[in-house]
């Protein structure tokens, strides 16, 4: 496997910044987690204060999955989605409105019949949809490569960004990444296994037994991270995997969504060890193979919102509280000049 060296944040900044948080005017450790995010953002910056986040960027990552039917949605949604968000009116355009952040949509591997996207949209498209992992693979041999190297060729893209957060639109996602999450770190699969968008009952059980399927057909091929996401995986999984490592070797702070970016981010860490020093955790979705993969990450979930929509949305809500733990460093004045 080639390898991704992954610069470490740097440790002299985080020192400096925690001796500072300790002079603020404020009783020691008083403001929790704002003081550790301001000390997680200086050592990625390497200076006290850390820069301003002012240019946020998201990234949704599109395509479809040959497991749709897992869904509580049709698999149609994905491409209707893709026009959303160029027209400004999908959840996360909205909430990134709010804090000032810029969305841009991939299609990886949306399956539709054409209608007119700006080349950006499809400049890295590898296939259309992918193959139902309960009985095929999900991509063919070279395609988890090359989705990989066009998510790191987005991420170059977008290197200009304070911050980058990976966002993902795909019917039938949360199958994959339950079959993914329940490989890498093997656990069984009713553990994985969430309501994605709204499936209950025997929907469930069809599901878990989907993935389980998927698991077990895979079985003995999942050690290399590549094989994992061409068994079991999909492009837009490798994409958001190599966008993340991407991000890591450039030092651009990452925040990760939902499920899909966890996911991506447990084979990431794998490929690019190291790089999880570059992600925070944006917020705890309702998917317990969320859960799984920001645990076994050492990642603890900035916001608990109960949210489950994906596209970075959740993500996209921890940026004001990036830029609060900012301005704590940046703007209090310190107790050794009180008079
Ligand atoms: O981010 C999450 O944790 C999350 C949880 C449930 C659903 N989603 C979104 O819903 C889609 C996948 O759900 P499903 O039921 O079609 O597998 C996909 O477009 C995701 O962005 C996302
Ligand atoms: C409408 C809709 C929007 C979404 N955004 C992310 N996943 C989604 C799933 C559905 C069904």
């Amino acid at each position: 496997m080639p390898s991704f060296p992954v610069p470490a944040p740097d440790p002299a900044a985080r020192a400096t910044a925690l001796d500072r948080l300790d002079g603020l005017v404020k009783p020691v450790g008083s403001l929790g987690r704002l003081e550790e995010l301001a000390a997680w953002l200086s050592a990625a910056h390497g200076v006290v204060p850390p820069r301003p986040l002012d240019d946020v960027r998201v990234v949704v990552f599109a395509g479809d999955h040959g497991v749709s039917a897992q869904s509580a949605y049709p698999r149609e949604i994905t491409a209707a989605m893709v026009r959303v968000f160029l027209a400004g009116r999908s959840g996360v355009t909205v909430l990134a409105a709010q804090v000032g952040a810029k969305v841009r949509v991939a299609d990886l591997a949306v399956d539709w019949d054409g209608f007119q996207v700006p080349d950006e949209v499809t400049a890295h498209k590898i296939r259309r949809g992918s193959g139902a992992i309960d009985v095929e693979d999900a991509l063919a041999p070279g395609e988890a490569q090359a989705a990989f190297e066009a998510g790191r060729a987005i991420a170059a893209e977008e290197a200009g960004a304070h911050v980058l957060i990976p966002g993902d639109m795909g019917i039938g996602n949360t199958t994959v990444c339950a079959a993914v999450v329940a490989a890498s770190l093997g656990l069984p699969s009713a553990e994985v296994v969430g309501t994605g968008t709204g499936v209950s009952g025997e929907a469930l059980e069809r599901k878990t037994a989907v993935v389980a399927a998927a698991v077990r057909r895979a079985s003995g091929r999942v050690a290399d991270p590549f094989e994992r996401l061409t068994a079991l995986g999909s492009a837009c999984l490798a994409a958001t995997a190599g966008f993340l490592v991407e991000a890591a070797m450039r030092r651009i702070p990452v925040v990760l969504d939902g499920i899909f970016s966890a996911t991506a981010a447990v084979v990431a860490e794998e490929i690019a060890p190291g790089a999880r020093q570059w992600w925070l955790a944006g917020h705890r979705s309702t998917e317990p193979a969320q859960a799984f993969a920001m645990k076994a990450l050492g990642l603890t979930p900035i916001l608990d919102l109960g949210l489950r929509l994906g596209e970075g949305s959740g993500a996209v809500q921890a940026i004001p509280t990036l830029r609060a733990a900012r301005a704590i460093i940046a703007d209090m004045g310190l107790l050794a000049d009180l008079t």
